[in-house]
């Protein structure tokens, strides 16, 4: 049974791993130092284990370990049992999606989620579905939303209570994001949040409020296809006892058709909560605090990258955040209050900075130009926008180290030309009224693993790569950081050089989530590899230059030989 304790600790116990995020904060730090920076040239592969057949693409998972047992999910919505000692397959499931699902970027799945005697995931036709642990029997399975209107899902769902907690994708067709709260037990919702004002959320089935002044800040009726998906999920506080859900691009992606390029008193153009990160009650849905990252969006800068809870140095409680808009944000843990950004990226084009408010100073031309100024049918004025609209960072998670108190931030840099077009909205059809190219900004890298002091924003070392990094971060005691590249290779790099100590070829580009965790005594590191997600499929001039990647879907498990290890 995997317990609400086992749950809350899970950061702290070495022996498995039952959260996404390696604990419910997202830290992606592992106390365990067996394996460290004098020994890990000796890392081996133990087992892998193919996810097989055609389904071959976008592998993002981060598998969960509980009682000898890997849960792994897979592309298009499959999920799969696998022995951690011998890595064989235990049971597989798969949601055999229907036609017609409508995913903007890529047919992937970040993982699953572990409570009592279930599994539970999400699919892609937006359903949620609650295995048996050990038979991968079907104990429930409920509608998030209608995937004909444009609704999937990606996420690894959240567990607080005895809650299961997701969100919602489908940004790019003018869906309303939401986060919602089920009763693990049945999958029965118990409270509904939309992320848009306007649209009322429930609790225990009764209509409740949405916190702050109804849709002040959308001109005429386009909140009611406003965007904000919740498509990342979110993460837990328990100190502060807050769920921390980031929202999407407000929809369209036009920003003059939601008034933001016009020069508004106060916050009328806003689009509020689209752009943001919510601090949300876990009781009833109430938004507790939100902070817009890109308030006035116009770049396609989906506020929904991972919120971080950590202890600074000098013993503050702090939520950092690097958004795809290239500032890593530092706020204060008990309120979200904005406390300092600093560039990420080495190019930021549409923002001068950010204010002490938190508030970007916008450089107004860099804003792709209104279409509805030029003439009739024809797009706006096209501007060229660092970073790109995938971002400085996008949802590949970064890690916080407790040894060093720096975050290890998967970034990339890269520009976009980008240009507005009309747009109206239909139910079901993408809802962008914008066109974009992405574009290298640099000869020799685009990917860039940065080492960055939150105290400071101070970058202190870099590691850069060929191709957009798109793979999660690990780091551990032992001093080292894990990613992988769409390369292939599978890297370990010193937490305080950024030197790469140790690297592995898995065969095909690694955009998943790395794990460690002990059993007898022995440390192990999981990455699954399977190239995919939205540089392939958006990436314009930079999947040209890195198309020769192959797809793949393998889940690679590592350890050191036992002699060495012991004598380690
Ligand atoms: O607005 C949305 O609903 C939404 C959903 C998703 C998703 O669910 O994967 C992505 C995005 N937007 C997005 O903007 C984006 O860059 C992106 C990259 C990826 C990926 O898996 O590589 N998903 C998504």
């Amino acid at each position: 049974q995997v317990t609400a304790e086992a749950i809350a600790n899970d950061a702290t116990t070495v022996g498995d791993v039952v959260t996404n995020g390696m604990g419910q904060t997202l830290q992606r730090y592992s106390p365990l130092e067996t394996l460290n920076r004098d020994n890990v040239q000796n890392l081996v592969p133990a087992w892998a284990f193919s996810l097989g057949g055609e389904k071959q693409r976008g592998q993002e998972s981060q598998p969960l370990v509980y009682d000898g047992i890997m849960y792994v999910t897979g592309s298009y919505s499959r999920l799969f049992a696998i022995d951690i000692a011998t890595g064989k397959e235990i049971w597989q499931y798969d949601a055999r999606l229907p036609e017609g699902i409508l995913p903007c970027c890529d047919v992937v799945n970040r993982g699953a989620a572990l409570h009592g005697d279930k599994v539970i995931f999400g699919t892609l036709d937006a359903r949620l579905v609650a295995l048996d642990r050990k038979t991968g029997d079907v104990i429930w399975n409920k509608e998030i939303a209608d995937y004909k209107a444009g609704y999937s899902y990606t996420a690894a769902p959240l567990i607080v209570n005895d809650l299961v907690i997701t969100g919602n994708s489908g940004g790019e067709f003018g869906i309303v994001g939401e986060v919602q709260a089920r009763d693990v037990e049945t999958g029965e919702i118990v409270w509904t949040r939309p992320t848009i004002e306007g649209h009322m959320g429930t609790l225990n089935g009764q209509p409740s409020t949405m916190t702050g002044t109804l849709n002040a800040t959308w001109p005429g009726d386009m909140w009611r296809t406003g965007g904000g998906a919740t498509w990342l999920g979110g993460s837990y506080d328990a100190e502060t006892d807050t769920l921390i859900f980031g929202t999407g691009n407000p929809a369209p992606w036009n920003s003059h058709l939601r008034n933001a390029g016009t020069p508004v008193e106060g916050n009328a153009g806003d689009n509020l909560y689209a752009a943001s990160r919510l601090g949300i009650d876990p009781a009833t849905g109430e938004i507790k605090w939100h902070f817009q990252t890109t308030p006035r969006e116009g770049w396609d800068f989906d506020g929904v990258n991972e919120v971080v809870a950590y202890t600074d140095r000098e013993g503050n409680g702090r939520l950092a955040t690097a958004d795809r808009n290239g500032f890593f944000y530092v706020l204060n843990r008990e309120d979200g209050a904005f406390l300092r950004a600093t560039p990420f990226v080495s190019q930021i084009s549409w923002a001068e900075g950010i204010d002490e408010t938190g508030r970007p100073i916008y450089v107004e031309d860099n804003r792709p130009g209104d279409p509805s100024a030029a003439a009739e049918g024809e797009k706006g004025e096209t501007v060229f926008a660092v970073p790109s609209f995938l971002g400085g960072k996008n949802w590949m998670p970064m890690a916080f180290s407790q040894r060093t108190g720096n975050f290890y931030v998967p970034s990339n840099e890269w520009g976009m030309d980008i240009w507005n077009e009309p747009v109206t909205y239909r139910e079901g059809a993408a809802y962008l009224g914008s066109g974009f190219t992405i574009k290298p900004i640099f000869e020799d890298h685009i990917g860039s693993l940065k080492a960055i002091d939150p105290d400071t924003g101070e970058i202190k070392w870099e590691y850069k790569n060929e191709a957009p990094l798109w793979g999660g971060v690990m780091t551990t005691a032992g001093g080292l950081v894990f990613t992988g590249t769409p390369e292939g290779e599978f890297i370990a790099l010193d937490d305080e050089t950024g030197e790469i100590l140790w690297s592995f070829q898995t065969g095909s580009g690694i955009v998943g989530q790395p794990i460690t965790w002990e059993q007898d005594g022995e440390q192990y590191v999981t990455v699954v590899s399977g190239w995919g997600g939205a540089v392939p499929l958006w990436g314009g001039e930079v999947a040209n230059r890195v198309n020769y990647l192959n797809q793949g879907g393998m889940v690679w498990t590592f350890k050191l030989p036992r002699q060495l290890a012991s004598a380690g």
